[in-house]
C-alpha cells in the first residue's frame, strides 16, 4: 500500500481554505500534514478540526510556514501574492512541492515568485479545475481557426469579495486567445473601456469584470462577428471542482523533477 501524501495547507481560514481542508481531509491517500495562518490571526494555536466546526484533529494551526512545511510532501497555496512570493522560497528549501492557485500576480511579481521558487517543483494556475483547463485549450483552437473578423472579449463574474481584476482565469483565456492567433496578449489586450474610447480595434482582446454576490466564478469567451458569435462558457457553481484540481496537483508533483508546471501538465491536456 503506498503511503499517504502530507499536504500543507496556506490560508486555511479563507474561503479556498476550508475548501481545502474539507477535501484533503475527505480523500483517501493524502492527509492535513499541517495548516498556516499569518502571525496574529485568530486561528493561530488553535485545532483545526475544532476550527472548522469537528472535533479534535491533533493539526493545531501554525503561523510558522518552514516548521509547518518540514516533513511534508506538498504545500497548497491559495493566498495572496506576497504571501505566495514569501512561501515558494520556504517550499523550494524544504524540498515540497508548491501548488499555487493564487491570483493577481504583477508582471514584477512574477519574477520574483520564480527566482523565489527555484530548485523546487512549482505548479501554478489561475484555475485549477479541469473544465476551465479545456476551455482553456477550446479557445486555443477556435482562435487559430478564426480571423480577426471575430473580435474576441472575455467576461468574468465573481464574488463581492474578490480583490484582483481581472480574474486569473480571465487572464488564462486571453492568453489562450492570443496564442490561438499567433500575437501576444500584451500588444493586444483592452482591460478597461470607459467614457470616449473610440470604435473597437481590430485583433483587440477585450476583458470586462462583473463583481457580485456570492458568484463563485464564470468566464466567457466571445467570438464576436458580423452576423454571428461564439460563446465558449464555464460556470463553477462549488469550490470543490478547484480543490480537487489542486489535490490532484499535489499528488501529480511527487517524484518530479524541479521546474515551474502548469495544469495543463497535471492533465495531460
Ligand atoms: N487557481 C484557482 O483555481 C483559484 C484561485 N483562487 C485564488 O485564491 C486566492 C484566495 O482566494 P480566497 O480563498 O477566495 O480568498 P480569502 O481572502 O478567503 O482567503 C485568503 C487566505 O489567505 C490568507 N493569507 C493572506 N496572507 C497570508 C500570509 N502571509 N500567511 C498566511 N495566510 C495568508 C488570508 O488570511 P487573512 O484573512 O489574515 O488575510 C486568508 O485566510 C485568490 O488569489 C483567488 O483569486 C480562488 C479560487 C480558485
Ligand atoms: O477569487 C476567486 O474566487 C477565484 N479566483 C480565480 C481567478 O482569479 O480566476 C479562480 C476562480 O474563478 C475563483
Amino acid at each position: 500500500m503506498s503511503e499517504s501524501i502530507g499536504i500543507v495547507i496556506t490560508g486555511a481560514s479563507g474561503r479556498m481554505g476550508q475548501m481545502l481542508v474539507k477535501t484533503v481531509t475527505e480523500r483517501d491517500g493524502v492527509h492535513v500534514a499541517g495548516v498556516v495562518e499569518r502571525p496574529g490571526h485568530d486561528w493561530v494555536g488553535r485545532d483545526l478540526g475544532v476550527l472548522m466546526g469537528g472535533t479534535e484533529s491533533g493539526v493545531i494551526v501554525s503561523d510558522d510556514p518552514a516548521a509547518a512545511f518540514a516533513g511534508a510532501q506538498a504545500v497548497i497555496d491559495f493566498t495572496a501574492p506576497s504571501a505566495t512570493i514569501s512561501f515558494a522560497k520556504t517550499a523550494a528549501a524544504a524540498g515540497v512541492a508548491h501548488i499555487i492557485g493564487t491570483t493577481g500576480f504583477t508582471e514584477e511579481d512574477l519574477v520574483a515568485l520564480a527566482e523565489a521558487g527555484q530548485g523546487g517543483v512549482t505548479i501554478r494556475a489561475g484555475n485549477m479545475s479541469l473544465g476551465v483547463n479545456l476551455l482553456v485549450q477550446l479557445t486555443k483552437r477556435v482562435a487559430a481557426a478564426l480571423d480577426e473578423d471575430y473580435d474576441i472579449e472575455v467576461i468574468e463574474a465573481h464574488h463581492r469579495r474578490k480583490v484582483d481584476a481581472p480574474s486569473g482565469t480571465a487572464l488564462m483565456l486571453g492568453e489562450a486567445a492570443a496564442e490561438g492567433r499567433g500575437v501576444a496578449l500584451k500588444d493586444v489586450e483592452d482591460r478597461a473601456r470607459d467614457g470616449i474610447t473610440g470604435a473597437r480595434e481590430r485583433g483587440a482582446i477585450g476583458f470586462s469584470v462583473i463583481r457580485g454576490g456570492d458568484i463563485v466564478g464564470e468566464h466567457d469567451v466571445m467570438f464576436a462577428a458580423d452576423g454571428e458569435r461564439i460563446i465558449l462558457r464555464h460556470v463553477a457553481s462549488d469550490r470543490g471542482v478547484f480543490a480537487r484540481g489542486a489535490v490532484k496537483a499535489a499528488l501529480w508533483a511527487q517524484g518530479k523533477d524541479a521546474g515551474d508546471y502548469d495544469m495543463l501538465d497535471v492533465l495531460g491536456l
